[in-house]
């Protein structure tokens, strides 16, 4: 059994994440090797072990196990506490129908009613010391409907600590989708343990917020094929190597790639409203992360743009006008969009032509969205010149001419769609991060947390980016691009961490 560990110290290699058919074909296939219900054996002492290992004083236990295989694996764990734990205070609410029970749950059920349980006809009169969760696993594709969704809205409400077997029950293994008429977010702690394979629905969508801190892995036996994956997972991020950097003791800021930040519309160009801080943001961040020389051109007439960043004074700080005058689009990693307002849509055309390192965020994108010609990038990808797009859900939709509910119904299909469609690697934000390529498997990361749902955390990954992006060598495979993409997505997921306070951070507090 591993932990998955969202941000850890030392660097670890991607992990398959597999839906639903692939996760089946795989128990089916190693089910056939196998003596009768070794896999669902497995399943149900690893939840035991978890339970006992994760709550160790837990006195009352309570396992709600659903009519399917996801319940038969809490019978067998239930069975199990109590034959190893018989001090125990191990009760049952099973839904099931013994009418309608597949053969392994048919085998689960008959081993648990020779074990010394408690059987419960409803929920139990007051919270338990620990809840172990086997309603509904990978089966759930559709609304949670009837006793289920009594059970479960009970589940949700229920402040006692809560393993849930493979699967949150409600929680779709594809998508992160949440099924069912209740809050996601449960009110209690909680840790899941994913059988067999992970499934990309625990790190995206609602995932991450429904499946609590702790994700544990018990392969129980299989190989999964990894062509087979759906996703990968990014659960480290090695980059920037600051030994590295400082080792090389013949570099020199050229050597280290330059960035060009465009954006930051100044309250005279825009109506009054001013959005400078985002490109700021943009530009600290790329410096931070090692870029040699990093430029800020704000959308503004030349004698309104501000002489220096205090709080950066590299920045070299310039208008827009008098960057795109110069060969900074060529030379530079630009990155187009932080706070430029509409003014970015008269931009794009320039940098679309002349930029072969591009990250287009935020206003950027809004401008791209915004063209009616068929395929504005469609040069780029004929000059295999590099785009990265960063929307977040709201962008993504307009980008897609959806809505954003639709976006994040499928947060992975979104981000393949919008990569094809605009031949570019995509980062689609959000919790779970989708980071994809066309004709690439997407990668989802783990790391991040609701500090960064901030104003200016976007601007801070967009100047990473750009960093990134100019001190990776020209030219690059595919591959190497989005490993590049998702790797710097991994360090903003991981800037939170850092932060030592109990009040939450800002997006400058978070520069790396
Ligand atoms: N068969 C085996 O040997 C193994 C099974 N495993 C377990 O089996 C699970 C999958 O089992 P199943 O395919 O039986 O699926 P589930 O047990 O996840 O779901 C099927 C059950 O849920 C009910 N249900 C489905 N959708 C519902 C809805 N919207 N509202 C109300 N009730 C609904 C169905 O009527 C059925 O009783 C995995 O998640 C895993 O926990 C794994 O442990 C691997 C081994």
């Amino acid at each position: 059994m591993q932990r998955i560990v969202p941000c850890p110290k030392a660097s670890t290699p991607l992990r398959p994440l597999h839906d639903r058919d692939a996760s089946r074909q795989l128990e089916q296939r190693l089910a056939a090797t196998l003596p009768p219900h070794t896999l669902m054996r497995r399943a149900g002492l690893a939840v035991a072990r978890l339970a006992m290992a994760w709550q160790p004083h837990a006195q009352r236990i309570v396992v709600l196990a659903g009519g399917g295989n996801n319940g038969g694996d809490g019978l067998v764990a239930a069975a199990r506490l109590a034959q190893d734990w018989p001090e125990r205070d191990v009760a049952v609410w099973w839904l099931g129908d013994p009418e309608r029970l597949p053969d392994d749950a048919r085998w689960a059920w008959q081993h648990a009613r020779a074990a010394n349980l408690t059987w419960l006809q409803a929920a139990p009169d007051s919270p338990p010391d620990l809840v172990i969760d086997a309603l509904l696993g990978l089966g759930l594709d559709r609304p949670v409907q009837g006793t289920t969704l009594a059970a479960l809205r009970w589940l949700q409400a229920c402040p006692a600590p809560t393993l849930c077997v493979d699967l949150p029950s409600g929680l779709d293994p594809n998508t992160g989708h949440w099924w069912a008429d209740t809050p996601a977010q449960p009110v209690a702690a909680r840790a899941t343990l994913s059988l067999l394979t992970l499934k990309p629905g625990l790190f995206t969508g609602l995932g991450r917020a429904v499946a609590g801190e702790t994700i544990w892995f018990d392969d129980l036996g299989a190989q999964a094929d990894p062509t087979t994956a759906a996703a990968w997972l990014v659960t480290s991020a090695g980059w920037p190597d600051a030994a590295a950097l400082r080792a090389d003791h013949a570099s020199h800021k050229g050597s280290r790639g330059d960035v060009l930040v465009l954006g930051g519309a100044l309250p005279a160009a825009h109506a009054g409203v001013g959005m400078g801080g985002a490109a700021l943001l943009a530009a600290r961040a790329a410096l931070r992360a090692g870029a040699g020389r990093v430029y800020v051109a704000l959308v503004g007439e030349a004698n309104q743009i501000p002489p220096w960043d205090a709080g950066q004074p590299a920045l070299m700080l310039r208008s827009a006008a008098a960057a795109l005058d110069s060969d900074l689009p060529e030379r530079a990693t630009v990155v187009a969009g932080c706070g430029g307002g509409p003014g970015m849509a008269t931009l794009l055309d320039t940098v679309l032509a002349r930029s072969p390192r591009l990250v287009l965020d935020a206003d950027a994108l809004n401008a791209l969205a915004g063209r009616t010609d068929p395929d504005p990038l469609a040069q780029r990808r004929a000059r295999r010149w590099w785009t990265v797009l960063t929307p977040h859900p709201l962008e993504a939709a307009r980008l897609l001419r959806t809505d954003t509910a639709s976006v994040q119904r499928d947060r992975l299909a979104a981000a393949r769609t919008l990569a094809e469609r605009w031949h570019a690697v995509v980062v689609l934000k959000g919790s779970g991060s989708v980071v994809a390529a066309p004709g690439l498997t997407p990668r989802v990361v783990a790391s991040g947390s609701g500090w960064l749902a901030t104003a200016g955390s976007g601007d801070t990954l967009a100047g990473l980016l750009g960093a990134r992006l100019s001190a990776l060598p020209w030219p690059a495979p595919p591959e190497d691009l989005l490993a590049a993409v998702a790797d710097t997505v991994a360090l903003h997921g991981t800037l939170p961490e850092h932060w030592p306070h109990r009040w939450p951070p800002t997006a400058s507090d978070l520069l790396p």
